[in-house]
């Protein structure tokens, strides 16, 4: 029997916030900190300037891309590679790609310092500006990185932008976030964009699937592992379906999501009303990030084998 006084014990223990960090006094009436120089739009006043160095790891990242992505890469991908000439050299200047890109669709590109909070992220969206991060990371961080830097953000995703209909998706993308924050449902949102914008995959003709996501292609791995590898589940797009299911974040997919053309996905994102989605959603998400379930329209289950070998860091091979 467990006497009476521990229970109290444990309780009063449980109530001794003293083990716990101190935090400042002003945790909750500060300001959310931002580098000093950054205005309330979190813009850079200007680009940074690259070394030399820095434009060397543009060109042998940029190198590196072009070994995997002819052919595995979606078309409009390629042509907006070439329509922007991001092989010029070095890390594209954001006044002449916006020049570029707005002759081409109206969007431009604005240097941001870091990960912006998500109500500036989606203004910038909603106004045809795609918040970059500016700086590009270090022969280190060669292969991974956390942090979106700018060679995910330029090279993997303003091509797409590009394309007309693409373009119009993103823009009203950000013009939904203000709907899903108040419904507090920004991680179902935040689900669609994860497995669209960064990790969609397109069927460009029957059996030939291909990448969009800026993801996938900003890396040499997911590249391949997406669109060929046994190990992943490819299950055509489904709204519902998708905003209802988790997502991993630092490691390969082991679900990826199928477009039948950028042209479906306007019908199913835009031309829909989400309330009805937003009230239907429960607090979490429903399924897994592995799960196969009844509804789907699968183009291959996958054997989640790199997955069960336990992923990343545990040298499981990819494909
Ligand atoms: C869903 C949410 O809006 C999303 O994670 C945003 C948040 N802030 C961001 N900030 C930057 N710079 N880049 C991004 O891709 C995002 N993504
Ligand atoms: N049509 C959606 C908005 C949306 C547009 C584009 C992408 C995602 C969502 C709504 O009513 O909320
Ligand atoms: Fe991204």
């Amino acid at each position: 029997m467990v006497a009476i006084e521990t229970m109290a014990t444990i309780a009063e223990q449980q109530q001794d916030f003293s083990i716990l960090p101190e935090l400042p006094a002003d945790v909750f009436t500060a300001p959310l900190k931002k580098p000093a120089h950054v205005g309330d739009d979190w813009l850079e006043p200007k680009q940074t300037e690259y070394t030399s160095d820095d434009d060397a790891i543009w060109n042998d990242l940029f190198a590196r891309q072009m070994e995997v992505l002819p052919g595995r890469a979606a078309s409009a991908f390629m042509a907006g590679l070439q329509k922007l000439n991001l092989n010029r050299g070095g890390v594209p200047e954001f006044r002449k790609l916006s020049e570029d890109l707005g002759a081409l669709t109206g969007w431009s590109v604005v240097p941001v310092p870091m990960l912006i909070p998500d109500h500036v992220f989606f203004w910038h969206l909603a106004n045809r500006r795609f918040p970059a991060g500016n700086f590009i990371r270090t022969r280190e961080t060669f292969d991974y990185i956390q942090e979106p830097d700018v060679f995910h953000d330029v090279f993997g995703h303003v091509p797409m932008l590009t394309d007309p209909v693409y373009a119009d998706y993103m823009q009203e993308y950000g013009r939904a976030g203000w709907k899903a924050m108040r419904y507090n449902h920004l991680k179902a949102l935040g689900a669609l964009y994860w497995y669209t914008v960064e990790f969609g995959l397109i069927e460009e003709a029957p059996g030939d699937i291909r990448a969009y996501g800026a993801g996938i292609l900003s890396g040499p791995t997911e590249a391949v592992f997406s669109v060929e590898a046994d190990s992943p589940n490819r299950i055509m797009l489904n709204v519902d379906r998708v905003m209802r299911t988790d997502y991993v974040i630092d490691d390969l997919q082991p679900t990826y999501f199928v477009i039948e053309s950028f042209e479906d996905l306007y019908r199913q994102t835009v031309e829909r009303d989400f309330d009805r989605l937003y009230r239907s959603l429960g607090p979490s998400f429903t399924y897994a990030n592995s799960a196969v379930i009844d509804v789907d329209d699968v183009l291959h289950r996958g054997t989640q084998e790199y997955w069960l070998r336990g992923g990343r860091g545990s040298g499981a091979t990819p494909i």
